[in-house]
């Protein structure tokens, strides 16, 4: 069985644990009288310059434990204070250590979007994700049908938060589309081997029509990273690990905003 097949299952039973102790209906009405969702498609279109996504990452199934971050709620500050557009919240347990009480601290500390990041395969997941204060979802092609893709989209916008769908080959772009996506992650990892190639971008970004704002997702190491997927067309860079192994988390992020909007960049875009 592959990682993700092992996640997905794990992820699948978790879902039924928690939703056997909070029904959907309490999750609903808790969702329902959250504030309104901040503008993640906004955020990530407002102004020139690639912007940045800074996820909170305890662990990994390729990595082990990453960082142990006593204090999401602190760290997301930090990212925000450094001048990230979106703050990216791992919030499945078994394998990335993450919860849905790290989205809850995020959401409360920060004004940026939140997103939840995580393998959400069910409406429960969306409505719980909004409940904690979620303004945009994670939504990997790879895990669903077409027609489970197009309903969680739409469930997703209609609760007022922005679909995030993760794509990895060329299919899969053509299925996104077609459901509606106009926000499109690229990941460098594939989650079937685990094998991170930062080329898979320059590759499928050309496939995205215009219009849809474009996320390069994985393997940033640092400033030229970010530079090389700004040539390659990305709006946006998505960074776990680089990030939350810094000693100075805030100047971290600060420095890829800087790599994202460096006067270089400013000329051809394919
Ligand atoms: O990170 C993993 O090992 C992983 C394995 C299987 C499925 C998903 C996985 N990661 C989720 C992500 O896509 C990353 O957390 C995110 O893009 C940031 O990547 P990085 O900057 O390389 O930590």
């Amino acid at each position: 069985m592959s990682v993700l097949h092992s996640i997905l299952d794990g992820v699948r039973e978790d879902v039924a644990i928690r939703e056997a102790d909070v029904p959907l209906e309490i999750v609903k009405e808790r969702a329902l009288r959250m504030p309104s969702a901040r503008n993640g498609l906004a955020a990530l279109t407002v102004h020139q310059g690639v912007k940045v996504i800074a996820e909170v990452k305890r662990a990994s199934p390729s990595k082990g434990d990453i960082a142990p971050i006593a204090d999401p709620a602190a760290l997301a500050g930090d990212y925000a204070a450094g001048g990230a557009s979106v703050i990216s919240v791992l919030t499945e347990g078994r394998r990335f250590g993450g919860s849905i009480d790290d989205l809850k601290l995020v959401s409360a500390a920060v004004d940026v979007p939140v997103l939840r990041k995580d393998f959400v395969v069910t409406p429960y997941q969306v409505w719980e994700a909004r409940a904690a204060g979620a303004d945009m979802v994670l939504l990997m092609v790879v895990a669903l049908t077409q027609p489970a893709l197009v309903s969680l989209v739409e469930r997703v916008t209609s609760l007022g938060m922005t679909p995030l769908v993760e794509v990895h080959d060329g299919e899969e772009i053509a299925r996104a589309v077609d459901a509606g996506a106009r926000v499109i992650g690229v990941n460098a990892r594939d989650l079937r081997t685990l094998e991170v190639d930062r080329a898979n971008f320059a590759r499928l970004s050309p496939l995205i029509p215009d219009g849809i704002v474009r996320i390069a997702e994985s393997g940033v190491r640092g400033p030229k990273d970010v530079m090389d997927y700004a040539r390659a067309g990305a709006d946006a860079v998505l960074v776990g690990e680089t990030l939350v192994r810094q000693p100075d988390p805030r100047r971290a992020v600060a420095d890829l905003v800087a790599a994202g909007s460096h006067p270089s960049l400013r000329v051809a875009r394919p």
